[in-house]
C-alpha cells in the first residue's frame, strides 16, 4: 500500500502526531469494540435458560445456571427511570438533585490541545491507562472526564452507573472500534465482520450468529472433541516439560494453539491442527499455520501501535503498518480460502442429500449470509476468540499455580462430578460451582478488556450530569472490579467469594465485574469460551500438581488486552492417574 504523503507540512505533521498520539489509548480498549446479544431474543434466552441444570440456590435468590445472568440481559433489559430515581452503590433508592450540566462534571486539570496526555505517558502510557485511570478514579470519584490528546471519554467505575449506561445503550449498541482496523478496512474499502457492524446490519447479524453461538446444543455437541484436543495438549505438556524445571516452554503461545483448535473445531467442524499430542510441532498445512501466525501478528503489531500513533503509521507507511496490513490481508485471505473449501463441502452434501450441518452451513443456508460476508465475519471471530481465551485461561492457571489449595478443592470437585474414568459432558462441566467461581475470579482480577466502551446514541444523566449523545464512556472494569466497596479483601483471589454460604461470599451488584460485558453487544463467545476454561483447568489440574515458577510478582501490561508483565512461567509435577 502507497504511504499517503502527499500534502505534508511540518506543521500538520506535527498537529496530526499531536491528535493522533491521543489516540493510542484507544488500542488497549480494542477487545470492548467486540460486543452482543439481541433483546428481542427473548424466546431464545428462555429457551436456553430452560435447558440448563440448576446449582445450589444462593442467599441472593435462586440458584442459577452458569450462563443465566449472561442471557437473562437478552431476556429482558434494564430500563431505569433517567431522572427521577438513582440507585447508590449498596442499591437503596435515593432521590436525587436536578441533574448538573456535562461541564460542571469533575474533570482533571490539562493543558490545551493535548489535555491530560504527558500525565498519561508519565505513568507508562497505553501499558498502563488501567493504572492510570484507577488513579484519576481515586482523585475525581466515579464518574469524571478527561481529554488526552484529540479523545474525550467520559470514565465511569460505579456499579450503578454502568448499568445505566447498559440500560441506556438503545436498539444498536455502539462501541469504540480501535484506530488501525478502522483505517485497515476505509484504506482497502474492506468491511469487515460483527464487531466492526453497527445499525440494522450488525443487529441481523448478531441475531443469525447468536442463535448458533448461544444454543446449548451447538456447544455440546462440540465438548467431546474440545475434550480430545485438551486431552492431546495435556500429553503434549507432559512430555515437553523441560527435564529439569519441569516447565512448560511458552505457555502462550501453547494456549493461544489450543484456543484457535478449539474454536476450528467449532467454525469448521474439524481439527485445524494446531495442537499435537507429542513433543514434536504440530502437523498443520501451510495455510492454517500462516492463518494462525496472521491472526496473532495482527494483534502484536496493533499493540505496538498503542507507542506510535496509528493514522501517523498509516501516512507515513512505517514498517509496523506494513506488517499489521500483510497481517490483516493474510488472515483475510486465507480465511476466504477456509470458507470457500468448507463452503463447496456442503454444497457437494446438500447436492447428494447427505445431511449438513455446522455453524457456516446454518448461515449459508439457512440465514442466507453471503460468502464474501461469511469470510469477515469467520475471521473477526478468530480475532476476538484466540487471544482473549488464552490469557484468560493463562491468567487463571497463574493464579491456581499460587494457591495450592484452590487447586485440590478443584480436583475434588472434579473428581466428585466426573469421577476418574467417566465421559466429560458439557452438562457435567456445566456442575462444577468451584471451577466457574474460579474462571470468575480471575476475570474479576484479570479483566481481558479493562475497558468497556460505548457511544451514547442518546442524551442520557449518569451519575447526576446529563452526559450528551455521541459522547464515548469507557466503563472502567479493572478499577470497579477491585473496588473494596463491592469485593472484601479486593485484591486476593478468593474463588468462594462466588459461591453460596461463604463467609466471603460477595454481595457485589452483577455490574461490579463483567469479563464479557453486558447487554445486547455483550460477548458472543462467552459460553464457548467458558466452556473451554473449565475444561482446561479441569484437565490440568488433574494431570499435574501446578507450581508458578515466576520469581517476581507479575503485573498487567495492556497489550490490547490484559496480558502479564512476563512471561507465566508454570512447574509441573505429574500426578499419579
Ligand atoms: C475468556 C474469553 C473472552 C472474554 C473475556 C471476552 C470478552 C469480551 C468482551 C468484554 C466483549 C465486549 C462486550 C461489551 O462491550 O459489552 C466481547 C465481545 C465479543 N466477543 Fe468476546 N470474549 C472472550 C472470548 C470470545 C470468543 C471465544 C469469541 C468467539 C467465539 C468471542 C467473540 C466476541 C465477539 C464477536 C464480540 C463482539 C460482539 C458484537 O460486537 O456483537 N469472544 N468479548
Amino acid at each position: 500500500m502507497a504511504a499517503k504523503s502527499n500534502d505534508f507540512t511540518p506543521y500538520k505533521l506535527l498537529l496530526m502526531t499531536l491528535q493522533q498520539v491521543g489516540k493510542i489509548i484507544t488500542l488497549p480498549l480494542a477487545r470492548s469494540q467486540l460486543q452482543v446479544p439481541d433483546t428481542s431474543n427473548e424466546k431464545l434466552a428462555a429457551e436456553l435458560l430452560g435447558h440448563f441444570h440448576s446449582p445450589p440456590s444462593s442467599p441472593r435468590g435462586p440458584a442459577k445456571c452458569p450462563f443465566s445472568a449472561h442471557f437473562k440481559t437478552f431476556a429482558k433489559p434494564v430500563v431505569e427511570e433517567n431522572n427521577k430515581i438513582n440507585n447508590n452503590t449498596k442499591g437503596q433508592e435515593v432521590t436525587v438533585k436536578p441533574p448538573q450540566p456535562f461541564a460542571a462534571m469533575p474533570r482533571p486539570k490539562g493543558l490545551p490541545v493535548v489535555g491530560t496526555l504527558f500525565d498519561l505517558m508519565r505513568s507508562g502510557a497505553a501499558p498502563k491507562i488501567h493504572m492510570y485511570c484507577d488513579k484519576r478514579h481515586k482523585e475525581l470519584g466515579p464518574i469524571y472526564c478527561e481529554t488526552l490528546g484529540s479523545l474525550e471519554a467520559v470514565f465511569v467505575s460505579d456499579a450503578a452507573i454502568i448499568k445505566h449506561v447498559f440500560a441506556s445503550e438503545g436498539r444498536y449498541p455502539h462501541h469504540l472500534i480501535p484506530e488501525p482496523w478502522t483505517i485497515y478496512n476505509e484504506s482497502s474499502g474492506n468491511e469487515r465482520g460483527l464487531f466492526f457492524m453497527n445499525g440494522p446490519l450488525w443487529r441481523a447479524r448478531r441475531r443469525a450468529l447468536n442463535k448458533v453461538f448461544l444454543r446449548r446444543s451447538a456447544i455440546s455437541d462440540h465438548v467431546e472433541d474440545f475434550v480430545n484436543i485438551t486431552d492431546d495438549l495435556m500429553h503434549r505438556w507432559t512430555q515437553m516439560r523441560d527435564a529439569k524445571s519441569l516447565e512448560v516452554p511458552d505457555l502462550e503461545r501453547e494456549l493461544y494453539n489450543w484456543s484457535i483448535e478449539c474454536l476450528g473445531d467449532f467454525i469448521f467442524g474439524r481439527r485445524m491442527g494446531c495442537v499435537s499430542s507429542g513433543v514434536s510441532p504440530p502437523v498443520v498445512d501451510d495455510e492454517i499455520h500462516t492463518f494462525v501466525q496472521s491472526v496473532q501478528q495482527i494483534f502484536v503489531e496493533s499493540a505496538k501501535m498503542t507507542t506510535v500513533p496509528p493514522r501517523l503509521a498509516y501516512y507515513l507507511n512505517l514498517n509496523v503498518w506494513k506488517r499489521f496490513h500483510s497481517a490483516v490481508t493474510s488472515a483475510l485471505t486465507i480465511a476466504r480460502s477456509l470458507v470457500e473449501n468448507k463452503i463447496r463441502e456442503i454444497v457437494v452434501k446438500a447436492e447428494t442429500g447427505e445431511p449438513v450441518d455446522g455453524l457456516l452451513a446454518k448461515l449459508l443456508l439457512e440465514d442466507k449470509i453471503e460468502e464474501e460476508e461469511l469470510v469477515r465475519i469467520v475471521t473477526d471471530l478468530f480475532l476476538a476468540a484466540a487471544d482473549t481465551t488464552s490469557h484468560s485461561t493463562q491468567w487463571a492457571l497463574h493464579l491456581l499455580a499460587k494457591n495450592p489449595k484452590c487447586q485440590q478443592q478443584l480436583r475434588q470437585e472434579i473428581d466428585d462430578v466426573i469421577p476418574k474414568g467417566e465421559d466429560i459432558t458439557f452438562d457435567k462441566l456445566c456442575r462444577l460451582p468451584y471451577a466457574r467461581a474460579i474462571v470468575k475470579e480471575a476475570l474479576r482480577l484479570y479483566p481481558v478488556a479493562p475497558f468497556l466502551t460505548r457511544i451514547l446514541t442518546d442524551d442520557v444523566v449518569l451519575g447526576g450530569y446529563k452526559v450528551p449523545k455521541g459522547k464515548l464512556v469507557l466503563m472502567s472494569m479493572y478499577t470497579t472490579g477491585r473496588d473494596a466497596q463491592y469485593f472484601e479483601q479486593p485484591d486476593q483471589f478468593l474463588p468462594e467469594r462466588w459461591l453460596p454460604g461463604s463467609t466471603t461470599t460477595t454481595t457485589a451488584p452483577p455490574h461490579a465485574s463483567l469479563p464479557f460485558g453486558s447487554g445486547t453487544r455483550s460477548c458472543i463467545g462467552r459460553r464457548i469460551a467458558e466452556t473451554q476454561m473449565y475444561l482446561l483447568l479441569a484437565q490440568a489440574v488433574r494431570h499435574f500438581d501446578i507450581e508458578s515458577a515466576n520469581e517476581q510478582e507479575v503485573d498487567i501490561t495492556l497489550r490490547m488486552v490484559t496480558t502479564p508483565s512476563e512471561p507465566i512461567r508454570l512447574r509441573l509435577l505429574e500426578r499419579e492417574n
